[in-house]
């Protein structure tokens, strides 16, 4: 198979998933008992939808392993080219609150953990009052709506608009550096605040109407939240090829391979006009 038909089976293969992922949300609210690698609690919804890929993407052609956000080590399946990375349910917080809620692939010619330049396509699908898809390969940024598994081309070629419009900020205020709330005070002069607590729901955002997202590093936290090989390097790869840029708050999020797994990075993606000012201000 070639790396393009492993790439088309992958996002149609979590694009047919969708409708069960919605579906299983359904009585899939509560804590299950363990946690994640990174020490997060578990919703029964993200132990489903983890299970659901594994098994559904192991069986591709091509695919060599699997890795989530929602288990320790890389699974290995049969001989392929080609590494996934998921985060089965983002924002699965979300939830309970029934917000908006995500889920995010990279597929990678290298075995992970694996960066940017190994990167060959990436995708989120967000689980919003539509279901809509968005992928990213050989440089070209798509959204489809995700109607009964199957995809609908709205956009072939997205990219950001130039004129950035809203912003949202993850972490508790007291816990922000000061070099980032000065940053914060002045997009807030500039920007209007949309923060709904699923990267992908925020970031969708920014897309859409041009902006910036940022999870940074906080005092309490210096690496932030979000983990670099499942949500970092996916989605700065999709806003960099929409014309926007990303940041860990010195360099683009594809620069940096994670050494391990489940390393978390501060995370910033947007207009590049907003990521170069970000840059500047926390290095100053
Ligand atoms: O609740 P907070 O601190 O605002 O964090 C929100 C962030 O955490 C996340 O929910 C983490 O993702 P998961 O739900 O996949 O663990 C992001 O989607 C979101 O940007
Ligand atoms: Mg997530
Ligand atoms: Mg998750």
């Amino acid at each position: 198979m070639s790396g393009a038909d492993v790439v088309e089976a992958v996002f149609e293969t979590v694009a047919g998933a969708a409708p069960e992922i919605r579906e299983s949300l359904v009585g899939r609210r509560r804590y299950e008992a363990g946690e994640n690698p990174s020490g997060e609690q578990q919703l029964a919804a993200d132990v489903y939808a983890d299970e659901l890929f594994e098994e559904r993407l192991l069986a591709l052609d091509g695919v060599a392993t699997y890795a989530s956000e929602e288990r320790e080590d890389v699974v290995e399946g049969a001989d392929g080219d080609y590494h996934v990375a998921l985060d089965p349910l983002d924002g699965s917080s979300n939830v309970k609150s029934n917000n908006a809620m995500g889920t995010i692939v990279g597929v990678f010619d290298a075995p992970l953990p694996a960066g940017g330049e190994s990167l060959v396509a990436a995708a989120y699908v967000l689980y919003g009052p539509l279901t809509t898809m968005v992928t990213l390969r050989e440089g070209t940024v798509t959204e489809s709506v995700v109607h009964e598994g199957e995809r609908h081309v709205g956009t072939a070629d997205r990219s950001l608009p130039d004129e950035p419009t809203v912003y949202g900020f993850g972490g508790r205020v007291p816990a922000w550096t000061d070099a980032f709330a000065d940053y914060a005070s002045e997009v807030e002069q500039e920007l209007k605040l949309r923060y709904g607590g699923a990267m992908i729901g925020d970031v969708n955002q920014v897309l859409t109407y041009g902006g910036v997202f940022a999870y940074p590093a906080l005092t309490t936290h210096p690496n932030g939240k979000l983990r670099r090989q499942f949500e970092g390097i996916p989605i700065g790869a999709i806003v960099e090829a929409a014309g926007g840029a990303s940041t860990d708050g010195e360099r683009s999020l594809l620069a940096t391979p994670p050494e391990d797994l489940h390393e978390r990075t501060p995370v910033f993606v947007g207009n590049r006009s907003l990521i170069e000012r970000a840059e500047a201000t926390l290095s100053a």
